[in-house]
C-alpha cells in the first residue's frame, strides 16, 4: 500500500514536436485519501494532466507514478470521466451498467452505480443518444463509481449538470469518497463550488504548476489585506493587488506580521484562486513538493 496516490516529477507533455509545452516541468505529490481540485484557466493543461494520469497518453519528459506503479499498472484501480463523458450512443442507460460490471467483475458495486443513475430519475431503457449531457454525466459517474477505484480522475465532472442535480452528486460523490478513503481529483472552472468540497488544490498556468498542497496551508500562507491606497506593502510577497479610490486591497504572501493602517483576512478559495487567475506572472508556491524550495 502506498500513501501517494500521484507523484509527479519534472512531468512535461508536448503534443507536437514543436507546438508548445501542454505540461512542463509539473513536479507535485498528492497523498492518498484527499479530494484535490484542478483548477485553471482555459489551456492550462488540466485535461492533459488528467489524461496522464489515466493513462491514456504518455508524458514526453519526466516521470509520473500512480498509486505507487505506472499509470498502465494503476489502470484497474482508477475511474476516469473525460470532459467529452464517451459512452457507446446505441446502449441503453442498463446496458450500460450491465457492460460496467462485465468489464469490471470482480469489483463492480452495482448498488452505486444504480444509485447515481436513480438520483437522475433515468429510465434504464432509454438509450444513452436520447439523453441530455446531463443525464450522460450522470451515467458517466455511475460507471466510473460502480468501478470502485481507489483513484477517481474526474475531467469537470459537474459542467453541464443543473446546480440540483450538481449539489446532489456531488455530496453523494464526496460521502462515498470519505467512507471509502478515495483518492478525487477533479478538474472545475466553477471554483465556488469547490469551496467546502477540496482539501487540496492544484493551480495549473500555461502548463505549470503555480500553487499546489493542502488547502489551508495555502489559504494560511495568503493574507487579504485592505488599507489606504499610499500604504506600502514593504517584504511581503504581493500576488495581486488592486485600488478603488483610496483604498488598496491585495493579496499578499506575508514574509513577518501584515502591521501599521492594513486591515487583513484570511482569503476564502475564490479570492485565492481569482487573484492568482488575474496575476499570470505572481510567483509559484508549492507546498507539497518539499525536494524543492517554496518561492
Ligand atoms: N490532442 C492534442 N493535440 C494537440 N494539442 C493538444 C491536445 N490536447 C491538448 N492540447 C493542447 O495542450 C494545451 C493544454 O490543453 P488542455 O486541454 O490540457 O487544457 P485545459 O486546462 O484542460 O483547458 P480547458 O479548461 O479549456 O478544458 C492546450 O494548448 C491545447 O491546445
Amino acid at each position: 500500500m502506498t500513501d501517494t496516490a500521484i507523484e509527479a516529477a519534472a512531468l512535461g507533455k508536448r503534443f507536437r514536436r514543436r507546438g508548445r509545452q501542454a505540461l512542463d516541468s509539473c513536479t507535485f505529490r498528492l497523498p492518498t485519501g484527499v479530494v484535490c481540485a484542478v483548477v485553471g484557466p482555459n489551456g492550462a493543461g488540466k485535461s492533459t494532466l488528467l489524461a496522464l494520469a489515466a493513462g491514456l497518453t504518455t508524458p514526453t519528459e519526466g516521470t509520473l507514478t500512480i498509486l505507487g506503479g505506472t499509470p498502465s499498472e494503476a489502470r484497474e484501480r482508477l475511474a476516469y470521466v473525460a470532459q467529452d463523458k464517451p459512452l457507446h450512443p446505441q446502449l441503453t442507460v442498463g446496458e450500460t451498467l450491465r457492460l460496467g460490471r462485465e468489464l469490471n467483475p470482480r469489483v463492480w458495486d452495482a448498488a452505486v452505480a444504480e444509485r447515481v443513475v436513480a438520483g437522475g430519475e433515468l429510465d434504464p431503457d432509454a438509450r444513452i443518444s436520447t439523453l441530455s449531457g446531463g443525464q450522460r454525466s450522470r451515467v458517466a459517474l455511475a460507471l466510473a463509481l460502480g468501478k470502485r477505484p481507489a483513484l477517481l480522475l474526474l475531467d469537470e465532472p459537474m459542467a453541464d449538470l443543473d446546480p440540483l442535480a450538481r449539489h446532489q452528486l456531488m455530496g453523494m460523490l464526496l460521502a462515498d469518497a470519505a467512507e471509502r478513503g478515495t483518492t478525487v481529483v477533479m478538474s472545475s472552472h466553477v471554483v465556488a463550488e469547490l469551496e467546502g468540497s477540496c482539501d487540496h488544490l492544484l493551480l495549473l498556468g500555461a502548463g505549470r504548476i503555480r500553487l499546489s498542497g493542502p488547502l489551508d496551508d495555502l489559504l494560511a500562507a495568503h493574507t487579504l489585506v485592505t488599507g489606504p491606497a499610499t500604504g506600502d506593502l514593504g517584504p511581503h510577497t504581493v500576488v495581486e493587488s488592486r485600488t478603488t479610490g483610496r483604498q488598496l486591497t491585495a493579496l499578499v504572501r506575508p514574509r513577518g506580521p501584515v502591521g501599521g493602517d492594513w486591515g487583513t483576512a484570511e482569503p476564502s478559495l475564490e479570492e485565492l484562486v481569482l487573484s492568482h487567475l488575474r496575476s499570470p506572472e505572481a510567483p509559484e508556491l508549492r507546498l507539497d513538493a518539499p525536494e524543492e524550495a517554496a518561492v
